[in-house]
């Protein structure tokens, strides 16, 4: 079987602006990838050169096992990062009207829609004008009309951006369910908790480059490991040090240790008993996705990344 998606080195710069450079990864089917990285790191280039909507300066993007054209026609759903729906349809005629374009019949088309609202909590909205829907209603809509052909391989950009909490939940489950019947997915975001959550790999991109290609436990591997202590006694410093790449001293007086490559958090516990020394906190920190982005792209890069994300948070707030 064909990989749903292959690119080979490319790149593409626009007005003589590098986006993305050098970027190669291949997509197996029945993976769920979470597609990486910063406002501006260059994700939605790469996925729109994956559906040939734009060329690269140079390499190669193979869908299904050739370059992206009408071969691949029905076999994908892309939700785009622009949202946009025909204000006047109703939820079910949007839906309807995507699959229709994906080559489903009319009626089938609208079976469908009617199916899809029912099964995922929005029965209600089934006539409701797109333009009087909510913004979350409206995302929920569009990702469904981007699905509802029963695609092989689902590319979806940013589809958790502007949803509350609530929703993004919602956009988890279908994301999960989609999976479970086997479909391959990619989808990017900067929010690196939806990846860890749903993801088998995960692709980092920083600055136009692919900085990291594999498994969430991999990428996790390059993140500091920390340690909380605490103890009544006196001598918990001296006795962790040979331990530790770093030692905090909290206000409270807990110790927050980061620990040497070589060092695990249970030789501080396995010393501490050899030596009676008595722990009132003892407390192994699980490494988060963007610690690991940090260690991997550099204190300076994630710092640029970081204000890119602000900007863009102060502009769409
Ligand atoms: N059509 C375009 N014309 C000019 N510059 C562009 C165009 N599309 C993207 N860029 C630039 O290419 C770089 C990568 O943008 P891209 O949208 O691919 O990043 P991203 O990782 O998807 O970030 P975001 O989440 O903000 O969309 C950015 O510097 C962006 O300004």
């Amino acid at each position: 079987m064909n990989a749903p998606l292959a690119l080979n080195s490319v790149s593409k710069s626009f007005a003589g602006k590098p986006a993305v450079t050098d970027v190669s990864f291949t997509i197996e089917p029945g993976q769920i990838v979470g597609f990486l990285g910063p406002n501006g790191a260059g994700k939605t280039t790469t996925l729109r050169m994956s559906l040939g909507l734009i060329k690269p300066d140079r390499g190669s993007v193979s869908l299904f096992g050739k370059p992206p054209g009408d071969d691949a026609f029905g076999r994908i759903g892309f939700l785009p990062e622009e949202r946009g729906l025909y204000k006047k349809q109703t939820a079910r005629e949007a839906i309807a009207h995507m699959a229709r374009l994906n080559g489903v019949k009319k009626k089938p088309a609208f079976v469908l829609a009617d199916e899809m609202l029912d099964k995922y909590g929005l029965g209600k909205a089934k006539r409701k004008k797109n333009k009087d829907m909510s913004k979350g209603m409206a995302q929920k809509v569009q990702l469904l009309a981007a699905i509802a052909h029963d695609p092989e391989f689902h590319i979806l950009d940013e589809p958790f951006s502007g949803l509350d909490p609530v929703n993004q939940q919602v956009l988890e489950g279908i994301v999960r369910e989609i999976a479970s019947r086997g479909r391959t997915i990619i989808f990017s975001t900067h929010v690196m908790e939806h990846a860890e959550r749903l993801c088998d790999r995960i692709i980092l991109m920083a600055s136009g480059e692919k900085v990291f290609d594999g498994t969430t436990e991999a990428a996790l591997a390059n993140a500091p490991r920390r340690v909380i202590l605490a103890s009544e006694s006196g001598g918990l410093t001296d006795l962790v040090t040979p331990f530790a790449a770093n030692i905090e001293t909290r206000a409270n007086g807990e110790l927050s240790l980061t620990l040497k490559p070589d060092a695990q958090a249970h030789d501080i516990l396995e010393r501490c008993v050899e030596q009676s020394l008595r722990l009132s906190k003892y407390e192994p920190i699980r490494a988060t996705l963007h610690e690991a982005f940090v260690a991997l792209v550099g204190d300076d890069v994630a710092r640029q990344a970081e204000d890119a994300d602000v900007k863009t948070a102060e502009i769409f707030g």
